[in-house]
């Protein structure tokens, strides 16, 4: 949480102001940030500055593994945050590739689960790592990387969080995470859970030790619009000691978390907060 409190300090005293074209609105912005999570210890990275909303943060990394590409199919997950990607962005509804309404194109788990190679077949990159990982190999390429470059008009959004790279060291496993783009008030917030979360999740189906996760930031910025609501509500308010994240031990497999797993297989213990704080989102 320290972490956290200390990146979004760092934006309001040294960030530099941006323009945005995509959003329209400029952007309190710094270059590079580097965060560790202690998964061995289970260490939940939530946040405690305010209600964290961590049910839709993991729904919505599920659905990434699960490589949908519908808002619909993360709604019924629970989490609601791809509707106004999919639905409100006038280049994407102007887009012939968008398919309808809800329709992300061909974002995050699409390119995870069925990147399309020239000749038509697709590559599953998580399925590689599950197997390799499970057999302890760590060919030093376990990479799951969503960001395609050739086929950033066929998406809603390009992806912002765009590769996790697992590795071994005996039968300990490492996740480094990089992320171009990072909304801080809002995304990080379920960005870190994300990350924790997702080796947490690959140490227990592929049988090890789960040990750190780094996660790599390039541009993290907050919003002209969510200023005032950081540097005076949120920053003013003390931390809470990190709780637990329980995981339903009966998940063993990456068929277990495509096929029934639901939030009820994920319990956070000992979740103590401050009042929630709205941010305005920026589509
Ligand atoms: N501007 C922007 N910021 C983001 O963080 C973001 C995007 N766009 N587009 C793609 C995804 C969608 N993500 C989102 C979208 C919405 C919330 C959000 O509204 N969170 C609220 C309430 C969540 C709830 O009620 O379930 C929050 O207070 O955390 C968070 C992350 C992260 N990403
Ligand atoms: O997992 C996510 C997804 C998105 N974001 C944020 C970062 C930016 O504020 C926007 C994406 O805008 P771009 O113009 O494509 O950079 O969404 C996030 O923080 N985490």
């Amino acid at each position: 949480m320290r972490q956290y409190l200390d990146l979004c300090q760092r934006i309001v005293d040294e960030g530099v102001w941006v323009e945005n074209r995509r959003t329209g609105k400029r952007c309190l912005t710094v270059i590079n940030a580097d965060l560790t999570y202690n998964v061995a210890d289970n260490e939940f990275p939530i946040i405690t500055t305010r209600k964290s909303y961590w049910k839709a943060a993991i729904a919505e990394f599920l659905g990434y593994i699960r490589g949908y590409d519908n808002a619909a199919d993360f709604r019924k997950l629970g989490a609601k945050t791809w509707d106004a990607n999919a639905n409100e962005n006038q280049a994407w509804l102007n887009n012939p590739a968008r398919k309808g309404t809800d329709d992300m194109g061909r974002v995050y788990g699409v390119q995870g689960r069925a990147w399309r190679k020239p000749n038509g077949e697709t590559v599953d990159q998580l399925r590689k790592i599950v197997d390799d990982l499970s057999r302890g190999i760590d060919d030093r390429g376990e990479i799951l990387t969503f960001l395609n470059p050739g086929e950033f008009d066929l998406g809603c959004l390009r992806p912002c969080m765009y590769n996790h790279t697992f590795s071994l060291l005996g039968d300990t496993l490492y996740l480094t995470s990089y992320q171009r783009s990072c909304d801080v008030p809002l995304g990080l917030n379920f960005n870190q859970i994300q990350v924790f979360t997702f080796l947490a999740l690959m140490a227990q189906i592929t049988g090890k030790k789960p040990g750190q996760a780094y996660h790599k930031i390039v541009n993290a910025h907050i919003y002209e619009d969510q200023l005032e609501l950081m540097r005076d509500v949120q920053l003013k308010r003390q931390p809470f000691p990190s709780p637990k994240l329980e995981i339903n031990p009966d998940i063993k497999t990456l068929k277990d978390l495509e096929t029934w797993v639901t939030m009820d297989d994920f319990k956070v213990v000992g979740y103590e907060c401050h009042e929630p704080i709205k941010y305005p989102f920026s589509v």
